[in-house]
């Protein structure tokens, strides 16, 4: 675990220039606590030798000013920083997540993990580490050179002490990384472990075995709670050890200062800026120490947003498809097409064609696993065959399609153009046969539905979708089952617009459903192959 990765700024442009201002706020802020120093000593000197205060007074306001007003300025500017830089990962995590091939998307717990709390723990760590980090190296620097050139004695016992405390630092460091991480893998468990109970609730109610996976998450919560009870004893340890270690060494300086002042050997005003310096140069690494385990939480989460793994660079959703050699029409041309999922040998589609030009309607059928799915994912782009295929712009209806937390009137518009007016989206559900329950709502389109279509039925949530396709523009309808979940006559009015719609879009059926292939223009049906026959 790095205290500083340069990554993040080689490869997020955005955290450049609000980390960059951070760190000239910080430095000045450094510089001003030494020039409060030279100020308050002149001052008590003047006060003493009953000379002229009143200059120095002024000098000490004016120190004192911009220290605090430098203060401020870097609070809020760690702030700031804290928002952009965690945004700027955030977003590039999800996007890439987005955009990579599935054969290549991290697992979406992890991915989800890192985007929520990998990217919260950031915010500590930009806000203020990093300040303090800039602090640890530039304020001892400065306050060791004034000491220099005001006491040698006083800066020769700082040098020598100084370099245990980074030493004593990224020992702590060292234990604090493998700590950190276990409490990271507890956290991606228990979030994943989690996502999966809730999900999978309904079916553990209905075979009484909810009570039981209370036990599991339990379980797994505790582990967290005890990797970070670690990391937390840890931390409190550390920041005594470095507090002893800070405040022996000034105590060194005091006493020398006190003995030469006694014998004479050195006047107030020296012994008075060492003994102001002394601290100048500790308290910044104590503060980088103190911070880091606040931080180490966010140094983790930027390594491993930063990892090629979670964010797999240069790699396109869709390998071919809309990009420039789109085939413009309702083209799609499948030829011989392999695919095994990744980490298994078997391929599922070995040798599958289906080439369609213009307008109608084809329809796959096969057995149930045998790869029907994986083709209309091939066909979409969502998975990477050996062989590409060339195809025109699709809208993809898959057999549990997304609709998203917000009104009807969007999940519906979702991928449609803008020039689709209201009464187009009425006309889709009229068509669809949803007209009549969506007419009857109070709300009407501004009904809102949960998130994943949650307060429809499965049949609303397909007709919702399909009625989605007829919005888009899209020359290539791709529907997974689209007569699944529909009662006989439901399913005769999407088998009839489908129909209807062939004239005009070339749409690709997944299906079992005889109406539908009985109507169709082409019919491709997969066989299984000889490795799934034989496994
Ligand atoms: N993500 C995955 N990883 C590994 N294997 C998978 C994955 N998804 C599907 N498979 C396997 O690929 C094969 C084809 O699955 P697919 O969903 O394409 O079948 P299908 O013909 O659409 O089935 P159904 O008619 O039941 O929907 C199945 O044997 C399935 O187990």
């Amino acid at each position: 675990m790095k205290p500083f990765d340069p990554r993040l700024l080689r490869e997020v442009p955005a955290t450049r220039a609000p980390i960059g201002l951070l760190a000239v706020a910080a430095a000045a802020q450094g510089a001003a606590a030494i020039a409060l120093a030279f100020a308050l000593a002149r001052l008590v000197t003047d006060v003493v030798a009953q000379g002229n205060w009143e200059r120095s007074a002024l000098w000490a306001l004016g120190a004192f000013v911009l220290r605090g007003v430098l203060g401020m300025f870097v609070d809020r500017m760690g702030a700031h920083t804290a928002t952009a830089v965690s945004s700027a990962l955030r977003r590039r995590v999800l996007s890439r997540w987005i955009e990579a091939p599935a054969e290549a998307r991290p697992d979406a717990e992890e991915a989800t993990t890192l985007a929520v709390q990998g990217a919260e723990a950031v915010e500590p760590y930009a806000a203020r580490f990093l300040p303090a980090l800039v602090a640890g190296v530039v304020v001892p620097v400065l306050a060791v050179g004034a000491l220099v050139v005001v006491d040698p004695l006083s800066a020769l016992i700082v040098v020598v002490t100084l370099p245990l405390l980074p030493l004593f630092a990224a020992l702590i460091g060292r234990t604090t990384e493998d700590d950190t991480m276990g409490r990271w893998r507890a956290l991606e468990q228990l979030a994943g472990h989690f996502g999966d109970v809730m999900r999978g609730l309904p079916t553990l109610v209905t075979y009484g075995r909810a009570r039981r996976q209370v036990e599991v998450v339990r379980a797994v919560s505790d582990r967290h709670r005890m990797a970070t009870m670690r990391t937390l004893r840890l931390a409190f340890l550390s920041s005594a050890a470095l507090e002893l270690l800070a405040t022996i060494s000034v105590a060194i300086v005091a006493v020398t200062v006190g003995l030469r002042l006694t014998h004479g050997s050195i006047s107030l005003e020296v012994g008075l800026l060492a003994i102001l310096l002394a601290p100048e140069a500790y308290w910044p690494i104590r503060r980088v120490g103190a911070e880091f385990h606040a931080a180490a939480d966010g140094a983790t989460a930027i390594d491993r947003l930063l990892a090629p793994t979670s964010c797999p660079a240069g790699t396109s959703r869709r390998a071919y498809g809309p990009n420039d050699d789109v085939p413009a029409g309702q083209e799609v041309e499948v030829v011989g097409v392999e695919y095994a999922y990744p980490g298994t040998e078997t391929k599922v589609l070995d040798g599958v064609s289906l080439v369609a030009t213009g307008p109608g309607l084809t329809v796959v059928t096969g057995p149930s696993g045998v790869g029907k799915t994986t083709l209309l994912d091939v066909i979409a782009g969502l998975r990477t065959p050996s062989n590409p295929p060339r195809i025109s712009q699709v809208h993809y209806v898959t057999q549990r399609p997304f609709l998203p937390d917000g009104t009807l009137e969007s999940a519906l518009r979702l991928g449609a153009p803008t020039g689709r007016t209201t009464s187009d989206v009425w006309d889709a559900l009229r068509r669809i046969g949803l007209w009549e329950f969506v007419a009857g709502l109070p709300d009407g389109l501004g009904t809102r539905i949960g998130d994943d279509g949650f307060g429809l039925s499965a049949g609303q949530r397909t007709r919702v979708a399909l009625a989605r396709a007829l919005l888009s523009d899209a020359p290539v309808l791709l529907l997974d089952e689209p007569t699944a979940h529909l009662d006989g006559d439901a399913a005769r009015t999407v088998v009839d617009v489908l129909r209807e719609l062939a004239a005009k879009r070339r749409i690709i059926a997944v299906t079992h459903s005889p109406d539908l292939v009985a109507v169709s223009d082409e019919h491709v049906h997969l066989a299984p192959t000889f490795a799934e026959l034989s496994s």
